[in-house]
């Protein structure tokens, strides 16, 4: 298949050709000079095989739904990498075709058209590919030694603090941000904790552009693209290929935003609801701010923090896709959370007591709603977190049902919705993690790989739902911003 890639002076290397206004966003982010060509390195099979100790156990890092990665020690011990190995199960993995006549890209070919035509200092680079390999597609990119944002929250030991939880956040804002703003923009539509990677320097870095689509909203391609992403993340207003816009990211990035500050699962069975949204909302709601924190560390000193973080993740989660946040906002928003984090605690105190926090509206005006919260909020402490027992809130009708049954594994699946000919949707999740345990049976899916929990929804509940518009998370944003005015 066509790589959009030119042939370079060196023979192991190829340059990039392409990119369009792309790389020229994407440099005005970064400040980084444009249009300067970054190569790609085609490496032979021999070479990645060696590397990698013949695909050994040692050198295993992790699975995914598409297969799993190793880590590679190339250029005699000079370059350190990883291997994302996908084997072909289709006999002719290149050229199936959907609806539209596109050729339908595995996910590593996607994944190396995508991060060919892109270098960003937030994400996961490509390093190169294998060209010679047979029925298994090699991808290099960049070695991550500190694992995952999903491993980080929720491993048992030493939990990141606030001050590293905000900086992810923003470092994947972001990421996210350079996508959507490059020309033509990238929807990575598969943002979720396991796929925020931690680099040697402990900065967050997004991954896995297997699912990604590089056009714009009427673009053929972006047009006739299937739905997909991960169950818990995925844009629940996300039902067929013309639903699909930098929006959808948005939504993801909110469910990642309350697993940030609260280190809950996106779905999680083990609570009532399973849902971290169904989870928050209510609490975001009812200015429980500090419910919403994970109780392993406790509540920033504050709670303007906390409070700017809760209503940024509602707001990103919101129904109507127009009245979500962009990107560029989201990270604007994280930036001054980011700065009252490190307020010196007299002066958090002090305006605590003061209970005015006028500094907090220029962070929350921005996605205010159009009648908005003029006055400045004020704030007022909910209590402890720890005494507070999380209750059995109902949830909003956005809750993921499965005719009744809720299914899950042990970590989170991807779930690919095609059409068929009849117009009607079937989904199917694909993948399995290493320590994955469950196999789930729901009727027209089926999930593999996954890395938490896996609710869904039957298509054609969903679809009878969406046409009564009663599906989505609608937060009671009207609620909360009554709420800041009442408690002044
Ligand atoms: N660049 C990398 N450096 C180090 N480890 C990595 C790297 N990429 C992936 N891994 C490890 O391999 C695991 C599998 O990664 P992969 O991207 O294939 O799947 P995933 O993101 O976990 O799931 P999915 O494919 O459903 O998105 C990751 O969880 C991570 O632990």
């Amino acid at each position: 298949m066509d790589f959009f890639f030119s042939p370079c002076t060196s023979d192991s290397a190829i340059s990039i050709c392409g990119g369009g206004g792309g790389s020229d966003s994407l440099s005005s982010h970064l400040k980084i000079k444009p249009k300067k060509p970054f190569q790609i390195r085609q490496f032979s099979y021999s070479d990645l095989l060696s590397s990698t100790n013949s695909f050994s156990p040692d050198c295993f890092l992790g699975k995914g739904s598409h297969g799993a990665v190793y880590k590679a020690v190339l250029d005699g011990g000079k370059l350190v990498a990883a291997v994302k190995r996908t084997k072909f199960t289709n006999p002719s993995p290149s050229f199936h075709y959907n609806s539209c006549q596109l050729p339908n890209h595995t996910p590593a070919e996607n994944e190396i058209e995508i991060l060919s035509r892109l270098r960003n200092p937030r994400i996961v680079n490509l390093i190169g590919f294998c060209a010679d390999s047979k029925d298994e597609k090699l991808l290099v990119v960049e070695f991550m030694p500190n694992g995952s944002l999903y491993d980080l929250l929720h491993s048992q030991s030493r939990p990141p603090g606030w001050t590293r939880r905000l900086r992810f956040a923003l470092q994947v804002a972001k990421a996210v941000r350079a996508l959507h703003t490059s020309n033509p923009p990238v929807i990575h539509r598969d943002i979720k904790s396991s796929n925020v990677l931690i680099d040697g320097n402990f900065n967050a870095r997004l991954g896995d552009f297997g699912l990604a689509l590089r056009g714009h909203v009427e673009d053929v391609r972006v047009r006739c693209t299937p739905p997909a992403g991960t169950l818990g993340y995925l844009d629940p207003g996300y039902l067929a290929p013309a639903d699909l816009s930098v929006k959808s990211d948005v939504f993801s990035f909110g469910i990642l935003l309350l697993e940030i500050l609260s280190g809950r699962n996106a779905i999680d069975v083990h609570h009532s609801p399973p849902s971290v949204v169904d989870w928050a909302l209510p609490m975001i709601n009812h200015s429980n701010f500090d419910g919403l924190c994970d109780p392993r560390i406790g509540s920033p000193t504050d709670p303007a923090v906390t409070r700017c973080l809760g209503v940024l993740a509602a707001k990103c989660v919101r129904s109507p896709v127009q009245k979500r946040p962009d990107m560029a906002e989201v990270v604007e928003c994280l930036k001054a959370a980011k700065k009252k984090l490190h307020v010196p605690p007299i002066w958090s105190n002090l305006r605590r007591r003061e209970r005015h926090v006028e500094n907090l509206q220029p962070l929350i005006s921005n996605f205010d709603e159009p009648d908005g919260c003029d006055e400045p909020m004020r704030v007022c402490r909910m209590g402890s977190r720890r005494n507070r027992k999380v209750s059995n809130v109902s949830s909003t009708e956005y809750r993921i049902k499965t005719n009744g049954r809720v299914v899950r594994s042990r970590s989170m699946g991807s779930v690919e919705i095609n059409s068929n000919v009849g117009g009607n949707y079937y989904s199917s999740l694909s993948g399995r993690r290493k320590h994955s345990g469950v196999a789930m049976k729901i009727p027209t899916m089926k999930l593999s790989k996954s890395r938490s929990v896996g609710v869904s929804e039957n298509p054609k509940f969903v679809e009878c739902n969406r046409r009564a518009g009663a599906f989505l998370p609608e937060i009671e944003m009207s609620k909360l911003m009554i709420d800041c005015e009442s408690k002044s």
